[in-house]
């Protein structure tokens, strides 16, 4: 097996516990030839800027795979249904108190504080016909489309670079990088991920938070597939 590329989570995977970038992770990640894209729940400008700082390309997937740029210099493309989220969270406010979570720069999904009952959300939000989803990042939880994730945005994001989706390696901590193991040709996960990541990986690394990304690339390179 070969890859051309890797495709990242931040939160979980390239930071530490405390939600600090993980240096270990940065330098590992600055050390490769092929091509990094990083791939998060959070809204753009973060995303850019951390590809920035860790001296990438500016090749990223933004609000699970709502936003999207390949490079610094080119605008963002932006799909997804914020008007049906916007549906979706008036319904829920009717049952829970809910806080969105940076609203002025996110423009095609919402997060929200993990402080209500999840599961009683999903429940209710089954009785009615809103085409979107929550997942659970461990970090926000986010009404969604159904039809936007990490896993579309990498073929969109691949097709842009020349590449397929299955010529990247993904590594993730959590359900909204399900989809993107779905998409890539290589999934890892990191120790500290969860259940439904860690059943949709190829392989889980002993290591936690950045340093089981570390694991996940000296895996790769040992096997000779990157
Ligand atoms: O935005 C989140 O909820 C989590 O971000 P992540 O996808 O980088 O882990
Ligand atoms: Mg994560």
């Amino acid at each position: 097996m070969k890859f051309k590329a890797i495709v990242v989570d931040i939160d979980g995977t390239i930071t530490c516990e405390n939600r600090e970038l993980h240096l270990g992770a940065v330098k590992k990640i600055r050390s490769l030839k092929v091509p990094v894209v990083l791939a998060t729940g959070n809204i753009l400008c973060y995303a850019r800027t951390t590809s920035k700082l860790i001296g990438l390309d500016g090749a990223v997937i933004a609000e699970n795979g709502g936003a999207i740029t390949v490079r610094y210099d080119l605008n963002g493309t932006f799909e997804g249904s914020l008007e049906e989220c916007e549906k979706a969270f008036s319904f829920l406010s009717g049952h829970f108190k809910l806080t969105k979570l940076d609203p002025f720069y996110r423009k095609t999904e919402i997060a929200l504080r993990r402080d209500f009952d999840l599961k009683k959300a999903i429940n209710l939000l089954e009785t009615q016909n809103f085409d979107v989803e929550m997942v659970d990042t461990k970090y926000a939880i986010h009404i969604k489309s159904t039809r936007i994730n990490k896993g579309v945005g990498l073929e969109k994001l691949a097709e842009m670079m020349g590449l397929e989706a299955a010529d990247f390696v993904a590594i993730g901590d959590s359900a909204n990088d399900v989809e993107l193991f779905e998409a890539a040709g290589f999934g890892i996960a990191v120790a500290n991920g969860d259940e439904k990541i860690k059943e949709a990986a190829n392989y889980v690394t002993d290591a936690s938070f950045g340093e089981g990304a570390v694991e996940a690339i000296e895996f790769l390179e040992s096997n000779g597939w990157i």
